[in-house]
């Protein structure tokens, strides 16, 4: 009997979908490379027309090299007839030619169109010349949903006139209306003595005027093409809201409501965007010119702390120091002040167990711990809480039996980070490697007031523990200077440390006591040896 044929789509999720039409910039901060970084960072697939390619950086365009309009019909082609984008979102266009060719394949694909009327570089190059204006203001504008233009460009598409006001940004925008786009924003974020930024939408019956803070960098350059793709992206993610509106084939004002309320949250989203990825970009150094590219994933800093992150090493868990704010709330010290005491005092690794520390105050006191630990090259865990986690970036977490299941935070934080996980019996241990755990904490060792209702193991139970372990382990609970060395001297291998908390933030001076402790503890592990 023949077997039927599944189809090749069942089981799969169709994710939202830009294509860019532009041309490449070699300094990655415009052009293409701004929009496949844009998508991505608004979590949209991004496919590639290459228009043209560039000579570009920091300083200005040293170089234009247009594409054959064949082969930019090939590209679209390619594209257009199998991967069916949402959104087709449109950059440089060097040559009438190609605006020729683009509207043919959108007059047969009819996707929705974003278009970012790319004349002028942010360098002041100009990249797009006359023929070209007409080329735009003839085929491309009509079918635009929406068109992004900055204020030399919406002067340019009028004739010339220079826009000064808000005032001006209306009329423009209503002008760029009649040539035929849905929808046009003009982006006021040159407009002279203006202390925030204002974008004007005009949709054909309303305008709607979009305010942000104006953020003082020179790390600008392709923020216009973000600004236009991240809109793009934001229409492919409701796109499914559009385009179950085409299909019932809703008359067209109902149709222009639902684009409005994806326009305006798009926009709203998109300008927010920007706004951050500026902000988080504002003191980046790349390249010696005017003007520099941004993050558009906003992470980069990350890796130009003062030390670089490592791959974890068991002997980090050597002296685990565990903080608790109340501890040292009693003590009058800060979360960082007590960890940089710690570090000083010679602790090989920090958790930051922070029960009843609100998140806001949480997330702060983190990431100022963060640039203690990355300072001194000491790995920083969180404890329970893998988005303070995420949203410092901090080197790990540490969860227990009743906390996130250690495979998911696997999934979530990635290959990289450390997964700590508490784990009492030789079976929790097995479990912890087996969902991808990077050491195992093994306690209560001793009684201990810090942790309610916690179960002592005892040193029998640690030592089973570590002896079935495949992961390091760390013992913990009720463990100080007076009691280091019988744990240490189990001198079993896979027990690489002890983790504190009073023993070192319970006390007057963290120093001192640090200092007492990592002593004891390199006495105990020089006679197992
Ligand atoms: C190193 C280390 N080991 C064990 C624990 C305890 O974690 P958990 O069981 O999740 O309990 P809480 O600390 O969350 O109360 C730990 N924190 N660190
Ligand atoms: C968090 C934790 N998990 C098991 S015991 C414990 C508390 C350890 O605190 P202390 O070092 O003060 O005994
Ligand atoms: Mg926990």
């Amino acid at each position: 009997m023949q077997q039927e044929e599944e189809p090749k789509h069942l089981g799969k999720v169709r994710v939202p979908h830009v294509l860019t039409v532009a041309g490449s910039d070699s300094g990655a901060g415009a052009g293409i490379q701004a929009d496949l970084k844009a998508c991505s960072a608004r979590g949209v697939y991004c496919s590639t027309v290459i228009t043209a390619v560039t000579a570009q950086n920091t300083v200005g365009v040293q170089g234009v090299n247009v594409v054959a309009e064949d082969f930019v019909r090939e590209q679209l082609k390619s594209v257009l007839s199998d991967m069916h984008p949402d959104v087709v979102k449109t950059g440089m266009l060097p040559s009438p030619g190609i605006i020729k060719v683009l509207c043919q394949s959108l007059k047969e694909f009819q996707e929705a169109l974003v278009v970012d009327p790319v004349m002028v570089s942010t360098s002041g190059d100009v990249l797009a010349g006359p023929l070209i204006l007409a080329s735009f203001r003839e085929e491309l504008l009509p079918m635009a949903d929406i068109v992004t233009p900055n204020l030399r460009e919406a002067s340019a598409l009028l004739g010339g006139a220079p826009l000064q006001t808000v005032g001006d940004m209306r009329s423009a925008a209503k002008s760029i209306h009649d040539i035929g786009p849905r929808n046009v924003l003009v982006k006021g974020g040159d407009l002279p003595e203006s202390s925030d930024a204002v974008d004007v939408l005009f949709d054909g019956k309303e305008f709607y005027e979009f305010h942000s803070t104006r953020i003082i960098t020179s790390n600008t350059h392709g923020t216009g093409c973000t600004l236009a793709s991240s809109i793009a992206a934001e229409l492919a993610r409701g796109s499914s809201v559009l385009s179950a509106v085409k299909h019932k084939d809703i008359e067209k004002g109902v149709q222009l409501k639902c684009w409005l309320i994806v326009d305006v949250i798009g926009l709203v989203q998109s300008k927010r965007y920007v706004g951050s990825a500026l902000d988080y970009s504002k003191d980046i150094l790349i390249g010696g010119g005017r003007q520099g590219p941004f993050d558009h994933l906003m992470k980069l800093k990350h890796n130009a702390l003062p030390c670089m992150r490592r791959p974890f090493d068991p002997s980090d868990l050597l002296m685990y120091a565990v903080t608790d704010s109340r501890m040292n709330k009693r003590w009058g010290r800060s979360m960082s002040d007590a960890v940089k005491a710690a570090i000083e005092g010679g602790a090989t690794i920090v958790q930051l167990r922070e029960k009843d520390t609100d998140t806001g105050d949480f997330l702060e006191a983190a990431k100022t711990c963060l640039e203690i630990c990355r300072r001194h090259n000491v790995p920083l865990l969180i404890n329970d809480r893998i988005d303070i986690a995420l949203a410092c970036d901090a080197d790990g977490v540490h969860i227990g039996q009743s906390d996130m299941p250690a495979c998911v935070a696997r999934t979530i934080l990635g290959p990289d980070k450390i997964i700590g996980i508490s784990c009492k019996t030789p079976q929790q241990a097995e479990k912890a490697w087996i969902d991808g755990a990077d050491y195992i904490g093994c306690g209560g060792v001793y009684p201990t007031n810090t942790k309610e209702n916690n179960i002592t193991v005892g040193l029998d139970g640690l030592k089973t523990v570590c002896l079935e372990s495949k992961l390091p382990v760390v013992a913990i609970g009720g463990i100080g200077i007076s009691n280091v060395r019988a744990v240490m001297e189990l001198g079993v291998p896979s027990l690489k440390g002890v983790a504190v908390v009073s023993a070192l933030f319970d006390r007057e001076c963290v120093l001192t006591e640090s200092r007492n402790l990592l002593r004891a503890i390199m006495d105990s592990t020089k006679a197992v040896k």
